[in-house]
């Protein structure tokens, strides 16, 4: 007869750590040599241009693909080792294009996300389902199905239905897509109020010092930079690899400057903006 494995304890804080991950696809390295230590409670972006590898690392560190080679290590246990109800208890995923469950009303593709967590009771799990459902606004679509949704709608119930899986990490790609500018500064304000470990690809490096503790830039599928983001997206490095220019502006209400991204040609007559520098702190450049 077959009897489950007893769930692997793991902390309840879990670290999450890529040690040299690697990924090969049609034999190109698409993440390369990833060596990554995210302490519980941080909140990360990974940026780089198209075809970078942010949507690949997403996939790795969250199980959906074995690296090819070097490990996934959560809390020090090997992402392979955990059953896959044991790794949804652990890390939710927001994908770029959430499949769309055309028929499920929207009560009940955000309460997928107790799937993992059969074993508390109905009462319990209907109060987080509740709790998600508040925290993304989500409740006067609640008899809709979710083939009705706008873009920005479905991508709330997305995040709903990973808030309700409650993981200490949460893996989102592209979180913002679609949100007006309200909902996606709100949006970004509740990730980073959940007091759990929070990694966003983003493509909007405008939106990165707003969410992120740090930033983790990548090349090619390699880490190139990674930091502090004010220290690490210096004119040098988003001139170099995004091919644009980095401002940064004092705002009367907040006490550190906000970083503006302009195309060069736009950025040639900032020189006569007054309140405009350029700074440029030395990136923290990983080999
Ligand atoms: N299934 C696949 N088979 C082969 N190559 C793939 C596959 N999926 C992705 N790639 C390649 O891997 C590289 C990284 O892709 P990935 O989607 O991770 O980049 P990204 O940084 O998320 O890009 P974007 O910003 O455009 O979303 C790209 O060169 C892509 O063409």
């Amino acid at each position: 007869m077959f009897t489950a494995l007893p769930p692997i304890p793991l902390p309840a804080q879990p670290e999450l750590q890529l040690d040299n991950a690697s990924l090969l696809r049609q034999g190109k390295r698409v993440v390369n040599s990833v060596s990554l230590t995210v302490p519980f409670g941080a909140h990360v972006a990974l940026v780089g241009p198209n075809g970078s590898g942010k949507t690949t690392l997403l996939q790795v560190m969250a199980g959906r693909l074995a690296p090819s080679q070097g490990r996934v290590l959560i809390g020090g246990v090997d992402l392979a080792r955990l059953s896959g109800n044991q790794r949804a208890q652990q890390i939710a995923v927001v994908h770029q294009h959430e499949q769309v469950h055309g028929q499920l009303r929207v009560r009940d593709y955000v309460a997928l996300g107790r799937t993992p967590h059969a074993q508390v009771s109905h009462d319990e799990s209907a109060a987080v389902v509740s709790r998600a459902v508040q925290r993304c606004r989500l409740q006067p679509l609640l008899d809709r199905p979710m083939r009705t949704l706008s873009g920005g709608e479905q991508q709330r119930a997305a995040i709903a239905r990973a808030l309700a899986q409650e993981p200490r990490i949460l893996l989102l790609d592209e979180p913002t897509n679609h949100l007006d500018l309200r909902t996606r500064a709100d949006m970004l304000d509740l990730l980073t109020e959940l007091g759990v470990t929070v990694i966003a690809a983003l493509h909007e490096l405008s939106l990165v010092q707003r969410f992120a503790h740090r930033v983790v830039v990548l090349g090619e599928g390699r880490v190139v930079a990674q930091g502090e983001p004010s220290q690490v997206l210096t004119q040098e490095l988003v001139h170099g690899h995004f091919g644009m220019d980095v401002f940064y502006l004092p705002l009367p209400h907040r006490e550190q400057d906000i970083a503006v991204f302009e195309s060069p040609q736009t950025a040639k007559g900032a020189d006569s903006v007054p309140r405009a520098t350029v700074r440029e702190p030395v990136a923290e450049t990983l080999a």
